[in-house]
């Protein structure tokens, strides 16, 4: 198994490479070279197994052999180990064809811990085969940060340093940063918004002297790594209301596009998905492409779900590649419009082939405040804002035989302002959070500036001071 960049000028690579190498050398994502196919019987034999277990059978076809089946097998194992939900992924029922997929049981209470956790043993396992070291640079708008520290704290091989924007993230999410004591993490945050600090990441990406000074490796969902661990709960929840006999659809809460494409390779490896929504809130960018065909930034507006306030959604770029038919050129040429004028058109063929996959829905602060409230009265059932903006864009959905599963993407105790305000209720952080909100907090704030950005990471990354990256 060999993955390809989205735009087609850096050399093809098998999987390790792929996760350590995060964005690739021309700039561009990489997806496999095509795409495993599980037959109806092959899901059929999932139904009834542990999490992990699943997790390793639908992962190991794209390790295309570059890791041994026992290790992947106990790395599943000690990854999904660490949530306190036996199920992992559980699904509520809040209405007759409607089921909430909880993706918060793991340390940080939001998705991102579902990958990150497998992401962080399969990194080090992979350093370690090697004798290297990595550093990571990432990207959060309030989430992957925290479960990317708390994933890679304390590890030999990796420092880590997470840009997060200087006060748009909640107290929780800064805190599950900032009070993690580890010598190998570094919490940065960024006079900018959660676009100013990706656009930093990529451009340290694409400053190759740097990414090989200092081994730079990448989190976000830019590393396949995280994609593919993300499609592990499609399968999952639907093979719990009858697949691979029934068709299920899933609305996504939406930011950077990483969830809601895990949830399209799960449909290309052959889950039978009737529909994929698209929920945004204001920052609508996805929204708008699907009405127009313009894929256009415009200003970050704060919203009650900050890690959904995100202009420039990073995985597009993957379904783009898809929806040209693998055109990596065209994919360049339509992304360096995007650099230099802010958008581009989508050829009428590729919107055409994204709308029969997808739709899309806006959820204004409005909708989404009152959606957690008629959630709450309807069905006892308490939603992180989030998570409310996929409850209202499905709400508006054309009804469809199919039951709609609507992933919950974090605790609600990780917004208690926003839950309040709109419900009344000021949800408690889990036993397990312990003392975050009393713990001393430790962080640098940097200018958003990419070279001071550099140098900050440089002058601190043990890859660069010991000399073993390569
Ligand atoms: C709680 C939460 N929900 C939804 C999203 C959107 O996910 P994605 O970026 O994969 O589209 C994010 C982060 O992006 C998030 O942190
Ligand atoms: N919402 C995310 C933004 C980064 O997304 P990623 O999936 O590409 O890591 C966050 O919480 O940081």
């Amino acid at each position: 198994m060999k993955y390809v960049s989205t735009r087609g000028q850096a050399p093809a690579l098998g999987f390790c490479d792929v996760l350590l190498a995060g964005l690739a050398r021309d700039g561009g994502l990489y997806v496999p070279e095509s795409w495993p196919q599980f037959s109806a019987e092959d899901f059929a034999d999932l139904a009834g197994l542990s999490y992990d277990e699943a997790a390793y059978r639908l992962i190991l076809p794209f390790v295309g052999g570059e890791i041994a089946a026992s290790d992947l097998r106990a790395m599943c194992a000690e990854a999904y180990a660490t949530f306190r939900h036996e199920a992992v992924a559980p699904l509520v029922q809040i209405g007759p064809n409607g089921f909430v997929l909880e993706l918060f049981h793991g340390p940080t209470l939001a998705f991102k811990d579902v990958a990150m956790q497998l992401l962080a043993r399969l990194m080090d396992h992979v350093l370690a085969a090697r004798g290297r070291r990595a550093t990571i640079v990432g990207a959060t708008s309030g989430d992957t940060g925290g479960a990317a520290i708390e994933a890679f704290r304390g590890r030999a091989a990796t420092d880590i340093f997470i840009l997060f924007p200087k006060g748009r993230v909640s107290p929780v999410q800064q805190r599950q940063m900032t009070t993690v004591a580890d010598p190998n993490v570094h919490a940065i945050a960024v006079e900018g918004t959660f676009d100013d600090c990706q656009a930093i990441v990529k451009a340290l990406f694409n400053d190759h002297s740097f990414r090989d000074r200092v081994a730079l490796s990448g989190i976000n969902s830019i590393n396949w790594g995280r994609i593919v661990a993300q499609l592990v709960y499609y399968v999952t929840a639907a093979l719990s209301l009858g697949a691979p006999a029934r068709k299920v659809s899933f609305t996504v809460p939406t930011g950077n596009f990483g969830d809601v494409f895990a949830g399209y390779v799960a449909k290309r490896i052959g889950l039978p998905i009737e529909r994929l929504v698209i929920a945004t809130n204001t920052n609508d960018i996805l929204v708008r492409t699907l009405e127009s065909g313009r894929y256009e930034t415009s200003g970050v507006v704060p919203t009650a779900s900050p890690s959904m306030d995100i202009q420039v959604s990073s995985n597009f770029e993957r379904l783009l590649f898809e929806a040209v038919g693998r055109d990596g050129t065209l994919v360049r040429n339509l992304m360096a419009s995007l650099a230099q004028s802010g958008g581009f058109t989508l050829p009428e063929a590729a919107l055409e082939r994204i709308r029969t996959e997808f739709s899309a829905g806006r959820a204004s602060e409005d909708e989404t405040a009152a959606i957690m409230r008629a959630t709450l009265e309807r069905s006892g059932y308490l939603a992180d804002p989030h998570t409310a903006v996929g409850l209202s864009v499905a709400s508006a959905a054309a009804p469809s035989r199919a039951p709609m599963v609507m992933l919950s993407t974090a605790h609600p105790a990780k917004f208690p302002d926003a839950v309040e305000a709109a419900t009344g209720i000021r949800p408690a952080l889990p036993a397990s959070a312990g003392d975050l909100m009393q713990r001393a907090e430790r962080f640098t704030v940097l200018a958003n500036d990419a070279a001071a950005i550099a140098a900050f990471v440089e002058a601190r990354s043990r890859a660069v001071e010991e000399k073993i990256y390569s």
